[in-house]
């Protein structure tokens, strides 16, 4: 399959190489219903080139997502009888991972709104938050607010139009509108924002003036507009920047192997076959195709 160039090479592995050199990540996610969205960032973590893949589900959930891939470890959490975390769950130690990815199908009580703040908290460690960590952060206007630090240039934020709409206030139908808006936010902050769609659209910094610059992505189809896409997606860039990858260079290279392995999936399946199974299933294809 001819494709484009990705943004940059996919990180080498040398031949002496162990687990720890590709990184420890973790993954904070799921709920009572919605155990398969973390599962999904979490295979995808594996398949992307994880040394080691940690998942922090709220208990109840610990057997179905330990069940979807046996190389997935799984710390439990304090939940809810409603199955999200509870408040006084005791918190993995963040900074003992190379990165770490929050939010996929977490909802947004308190025990979640407690974990997003303590890791906006930690600016030290590599962090992607998606889905409901954003929600949490547009809710609660999180980004401004004087008890979290302002610098967040480890910090990688994956909106759909309907997140970020969320955060910042421009409806999911301006493009232009809401592009402008996460620049605004990437120069306040210094952080990364993937926004998603069809093209995908990675904002971030220049390291030199502190200005705000776009990659826009060349891969992907609307067949991956299904239910999980994005959640591989999450799991894809925490995995890149565990293995040492700037926030900038992994939400780019993470959104073109993303959108290669979709066009994959669809050459295979067909745009409207293809689901979140397919996508993450082609990810090793895709990481193949450009190594
Ligand atoms: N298997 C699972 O457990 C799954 C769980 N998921 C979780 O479900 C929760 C809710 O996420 P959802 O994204 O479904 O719900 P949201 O309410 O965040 O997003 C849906 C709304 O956002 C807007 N929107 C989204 N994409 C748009 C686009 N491209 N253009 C314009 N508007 C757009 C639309 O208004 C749409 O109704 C999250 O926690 C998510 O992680 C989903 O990831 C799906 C799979
Ligand atoms: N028309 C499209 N063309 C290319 N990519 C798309 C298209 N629609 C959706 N995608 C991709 O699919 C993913 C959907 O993410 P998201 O809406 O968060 O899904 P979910 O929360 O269900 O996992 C994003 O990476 C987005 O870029
Ligand atoms: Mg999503």
């Amino acid at each position: 399959m001819s494709h484009p160039a990705p943004p940059l090479p996919f990180p080498d592995r040398a031949t002496d190489a162990h687990k720890g050199d590709f990184g420890r990540v973790l993954l904070i996610g799921g709920s009572r219903g919605m155990a398969g969205s973390i599962a999904l960032s979490s295979m995808a973590a594996l398949k992307t080139g994880s040394g080691l893949v940690s998942t922090a589900i709220p208990d109840r959930c610990l057997d179905t997502v330990a069940g979807f891939h046996p190389g997935i470890m799984t710390i439990p959490l304090a939940d809810t009888d409603d199955g999200q975390f509870h408040l006084s769950a005791t918190l993995p130690a963040f900074d003992s991972f190379d990165a770490v990815g929050c939010g996929p199908g977490m909802r947004t009580g308190p025990g979640s709104l407690r974990i997003v703040e303590s890791l906006l908290q930690k600016n030290e460690c590599l962090r992607v938050m998606d889905a409901d960590a954003i929600n949490l952060i547009s809710e609660h206007q999180l980004l401004d607010s004087p008890a979290l630090p302002r610098d967040q240039s480890t910090l990688v934020l994956t909106p759909h139009p309907g997140e970020l709409a969320r955060l910042t206030g421009v409806s999911a139908g301006d493009r232009p509108g809401q592009l402008a808006a996460a620049e605004s936010l990437v120069e306040k902050h210094g952080l990364t924002i993937v926004v998603k769609g069809g093209p995908t659209v990675v904002v971030g910094c220049d390291a030199d003036d502190g200005n705000a610059v776009r990659s826009v992505n060349n891969t992907g189809n609307p067949g991956m507009a299904s239910a999980g896409s994005g959640d591989v997606l999450t799991g894809v860039i925490t995995s890149l920047l565990g293995q040492r990858l700037s926030p900038w260079d992994a939400a780019r290279l993470g959104v073109f192997v993303h959108g290669l392995a979709g066009d994959t999936a669809a050459a295979h399946h067909s745009q409207p076959g293809m689901t979140c199974v397919e996508l993450l299933q082609a990810l090793p294809a895709a990481i193949g195709l450009i190594e």
